[in-house]
């Protein structure tokens, strides 16, 4: 891992909350990436989870943007954690009014990081000259449009993740010849995860078990992901009341147990590791997570012969919509969206499945070299005097 450009340490006045902002490279003065919070949350994982961005940036063909990420170690479900998200903020105010666009992540929900934005002036964090662009300006209003549209059922934002790694994981399962109707378990029901089981089980895939923070949930016939989603909580946790007689109810922990032909960890990072990679019965994992796979457990998958759709090819959908949108490089329109993202997920895969098979290597290790991020700028300043001055 290559050190990261900027690390930002915040003690919370109120609780025992830490959080760190990590910007691990600013391209043109700019930089993007999430807000997580969780107990586990510690800064080494913030720093690779920034570095994962810078990658996922490059991956998105984006010219514009760096990558960065903050991560805040409290609990999501706490009665003060919009409290403790708002005071860390705060604290990063003087990064986000100049180039630090921070968003939601695990635990941090878009619409109180934007309230929270709101309240000091900002709409979308910007550099001072995309202040200043017209057409940057236009894209902003295209984006807040859009992000009051439906897809399916589904607030755009929401959906945007999720199908994307779906397709990519449609690409590498055609790639691998795999037979239709393929079996697929999903660790985690969230945004990420349930528009993920939805748009594989319109693209004709049996979704044959998904757990939550609380259980998991399996079917051999295949779940309701539909329904599943039509009755779960906003913290994305399913409700057995709805669950059909067929479905068996078993500890969430037992996620690795279920046959599949496909797995897609859409929850923790570190959750395939050590103690269970060589547990693992799918040939395909798609990492709809970052960081799912610990360094020990990415040997053992390696060593085992299992294909991978890498974190940064699989779960680029929201980074690129904000990207293509506000820099105008899509219609404004949420099927126009969808179907961007589904080109440069399925094209990224296709590239990385194709180079490993011809270079007989393992899919990560050709993506840290394709989609490797060559810039690391500065800051931006108002006029070239400042520029220089901060060399
Ligand atoms: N939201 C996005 O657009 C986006 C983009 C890229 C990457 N990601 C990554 O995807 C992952 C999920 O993000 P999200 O937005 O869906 O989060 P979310 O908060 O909406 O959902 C998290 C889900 O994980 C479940 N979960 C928590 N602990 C679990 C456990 N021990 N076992 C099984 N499930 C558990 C929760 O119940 C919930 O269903 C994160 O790693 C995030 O960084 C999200």
């Amino acid at each position: 891992m290559t050190k990261p450009y900027l690390v930002v340490e915040w003690n919370d006045t109120e609780t025992d909350a830490q959080g760190w902002l990590v910007v691990h490279n600013f391209v043109k003065g700019y930089t993007g990436g999430g807000t997580r919070m969780h107990p586990t949350v510690t800064k080494e994982e913030v720093e690779r989870l920034a570095e994962a961005m810078a990658y996922k940036y490059v991956a998105s063909d984006s010219g514009t943007t760096g990558g960065c990420k903050a991560g805040i170690s409290y609990d999501y479900k706490a009665p003060d954690a919009y409290a403790v998200l708002r005071r860390f903020l705060i604290a990063m105010m003087p990064y986000i009014d100049i180039g630090v666009s921070l968003g939601s992540d695990l635990g941090t929900k878009y619409e109180d990081v934007l309230k929270i934005f709101n309240e000091f002036g900002i709409d979308i964090p910007l550099t001072k000259s995309m202040k200043q662009d017209p057409s940057v300006l236009q894209g902003i209003k295209d984006f807040d449009g859009l992000m009051k549209t439906r897809i399916d059922g589904l607030l755009l934002n929401d959906a945007v993740t999720g199908y994307g790694v779906a397709f990519s994981a449609d690409e590498a399962w055609k790639f691998k010849n795999g037979k239709d109707g393929a079996r697929v378990v999903i660790q985690g029901f969230g945004c990420v995860g349930a528009s993920c089981a939805l748009k594989l089980s319109q693209l004709g895939y049996k979704i044959v078990g998904i757990s939550d923070a609380n259980l998991l949930v399996t079917c051999e016939d295949g779940l309701d992901v539909q329904k599943l989603m039509d009755h779960k909580n906003v913290y994305g946790e399913m409700d057995q009341a709805y669950f059909e007689p067929n479905y068996t109810v078993r500890p969430n922990s037992d996620w690795l147990d279920v046959d599949c032909d496909i797995l897609i960890p859409c929850a923790l990072e570190d959750v395939i590791n050590q103690s269970n990679a060589d547990t693992v019965k799918a040939s395909l994992i798609v990492e709809a997570a970052n960081i799912p796979i610990s360094s020990e457990g990415d040997e053992i998958i390696k060593q085992r012969g299992i294909d991978i759709v890498n974190d940064f090819v699989a779960n680029l959908g929201a980074i690129r919509f904000y990207d293509a949108v506000i820099f105008g490089l899509v219609q404004p329109d949420p099927q126009a969206v969808i179907d961007d993202i589904e080109k440069l997920c399925r094209r990224n895969t296709y590239q990385l499945f194709s180079e490993a098979k011809s270079q007989n290597r393992y899919q990560r290790d050709v993506a840290y070299e394709i989609f490797k991020p060559e810039v690391s700028g500065l800051l931006e300043y108002a006029d070239p005097s400042e520029r220089e001055a901060v060399r």
